[in-house]
């Protein structure tokens, strides 16, 4: 089956990027990405690519050479549906905020929307995909709904779920480890998995594309993130650990990362992992888990849940602590907001949890994070909810500049691991500060003795 025209519902972190590279590797194919979401799409199509919704490093460029020659962004979604030969289905599955599963379980709610619209416009026969993180067994789902169109157009389900990080999403797309596709065993199926398998072979070789049955690859994905983020949160526990032995996380992680069966990747201990998809995965995880009576397998991955909150608690309690037990009017700078480097993306971040635990103890923030706007830090912060905009200004003072937001400041936590922390200058920031002046590593990235010798008291996780 030859693929001509693509549609991609949802123009997101993944919808975008994903749908962008594609275009590029396949000047010969049509790739439209649909949205309801009007103000999204219009950055997309910004005159001005720097202005698009999502910061990844090399992304413009290739917004750049591939919109309006084969990549387009449009809210006319039944158009782009009816027309696509290969839909992706690229929408949000956050955790559910309400009734049965509140909490843990996924929100379906989006991927149902889709397919019933899919079945709706749909007049030729396509190949669905799903590139959203789904529930095993959601694509028993979306046959139903498909099958039930009416008009006898025949769909074929694949699982394809994306594992791009953010901040490397660009370099991700274009050398994936792997890249998985999972599909009914049958004739048809078999030859839907190659339609897709044929696109990914333009750039991907072939022995790094991995054809699976539709369920091993929709459990693949919500695997592979439990375990990221179990070793996240293994390195974390230790660093408690280490703080009471006089061992030091780094040493720790050097030590056993160089076994070549643990591998030297994801052992950095932090003040705790954030992002929009290890947390509500791994809930997910824990639901599905429960919901097939598994309760030893759903209470072993909660685990990593609770450790990462544990984690950012802990982090929020030492500065409390330290600072003498009460940060009631002491400002505090933060250097980082998003959840990691190289994005603009805050979701679930550590920043946030931290941010508010400090707030309700009556703690002012100063926050420097050049990506993120002040909009979006206060929209994040569950103490800032209720006030008003001159409030919320006055209890979180957002600086365009690191050393303004550590001026007068009793301590400097670090929240995200920007490598341009090792330039700046440190001892500046000490003369700017109140003393005793504090530093909170949450990172364990910057030199404790160079800061010592200034005059820092510093407390970096896991040393
Ligand atoms: N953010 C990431 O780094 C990764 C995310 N994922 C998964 O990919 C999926 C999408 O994630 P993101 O791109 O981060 O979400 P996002 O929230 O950035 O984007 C989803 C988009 O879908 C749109 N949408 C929702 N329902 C729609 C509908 N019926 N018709 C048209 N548009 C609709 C929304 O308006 C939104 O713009 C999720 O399942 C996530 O777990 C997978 C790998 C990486
Ligand atoms: O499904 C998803 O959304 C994606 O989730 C993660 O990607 P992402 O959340 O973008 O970023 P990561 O690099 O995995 O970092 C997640 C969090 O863990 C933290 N982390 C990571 C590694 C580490 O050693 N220590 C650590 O604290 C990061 O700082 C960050 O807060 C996975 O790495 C991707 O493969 C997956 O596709």
């Amino acid at each position: 089956m030859n693929i001509t025209k693509i549609c991609c519902i949802g123009a997101g972190y993944v919808g975008g990027p994903t749908m962008a590279v594609i275009a590029k590797q396949c000047p010969d194919i049509q790739v439209t990405v649909v949205d309801l979401n009007e103000s999204r799409i219009n950055k997309w199509n910004d005159p001005n690519v720097e202005n698009i919704p999502v910061y990844e490093p090399g992304l413009s460029g290739i917004v750049a050479e591939a919109r309006g020659r084969n990549l387009f962004f449009t809210t006319e979604v039944d158009r782009a549906i009816k027309e696509a030969d290969m839909i992706f289905i690229s929408v949000n599955t956050p955790t559910k905020t309400y009734g049965a599963g509140k909490g843990q379980a996924a929100d379906l709610k989006w991927i149902e929307l889709c397919a019933r619209q899919i079945a709706r416009v749909s007049t030729s026969d396509k190949i669905v995909v799903e590139k959203s993180t789904l529930p095993v067994r959601t694509a028993s789902t979306l046959k139903d709904i498909l099958k039930h169109t009416g008009n006898n157009v025949k769909f074929q389900i694949l699982s394809n779920p994306e594992f791009l990080a953010e901040g490397t999403a660009v370099d991700d797309l274009l050398t994936p480890d792997r890249v998985l596709i999972g599909g009914d065993q049958d004739a048809e199926g078999k030859q839907a998995i190659e339609a897709l398998v044929n696109i990914y072979a333009r750039w991907v070789p072939k022995e790094r594309i991995l054809t699976t049955n539709v369920w091993s690859s929709e459990l693949s994905k919500l695997t592979a993130n439990a375990f990221l983020a179990q070793r996240v949160s293994s390195i974390n526990a230790l660093s408690e650990l280490c703080e009471f032995t006089e061992a030091n996380i780094g040493e720790v992680a050097r030590a056993i990362g160089t076994d070549s069966r643990i591998g030297p990747k994801f052992l950095k201990a932090s003040v705790g992992f954030g992002g929009s998809c290890f947390q509500k995965d791994i809930l997910n995880l824990v639901y599905i888990a429960r919901s097939y009576g598994l309760n030893e397998v759903a209470d072993y991955w909660e685990q990593v849940i609770i450790m990462n909150d544990h984690q950012k608690r802990r982090f929020a309690n030492k500065i409390i602590k330290t600072l003498y037990n009460t940060v009631n009017g002491k400002k505090i700078a933060f250097l980082g907001w998003a959840f990691k480097k190289d994005t603009n993306d805050t979701r679930e971040s550590a920043a946030i949890y931290v941010a508010d635990h400090l707030l309700y103890e009556q703690a002012k923030i100063a926050v420097y994070d050049p990506k993120v706007s002040a909009d979006q830090m206060y929209a994040d912060l569950d103490y800032l909810n209720t006030r008003t905009v001159e409030e919320n200004q006055l209890l979180v003072d957002v600086v365009q500049d690191p050393y303004e937001a550590c001026q007068d400041a009793h301590a400097v936590a670090i929240l995200t691991e920007w490598d341009e922390f090792k330039d700046y200058d440190w001892q500046k920031i000490y003369d700017a500060m109140l003393k005793p002046a504090h530093i909170f590593d949450g990172r364990n990235i910057l030199d404790k003795g160079q800061l010592e010798r200034i005059g820092f008291k510093v407390s970096a996780i896991g040393s």
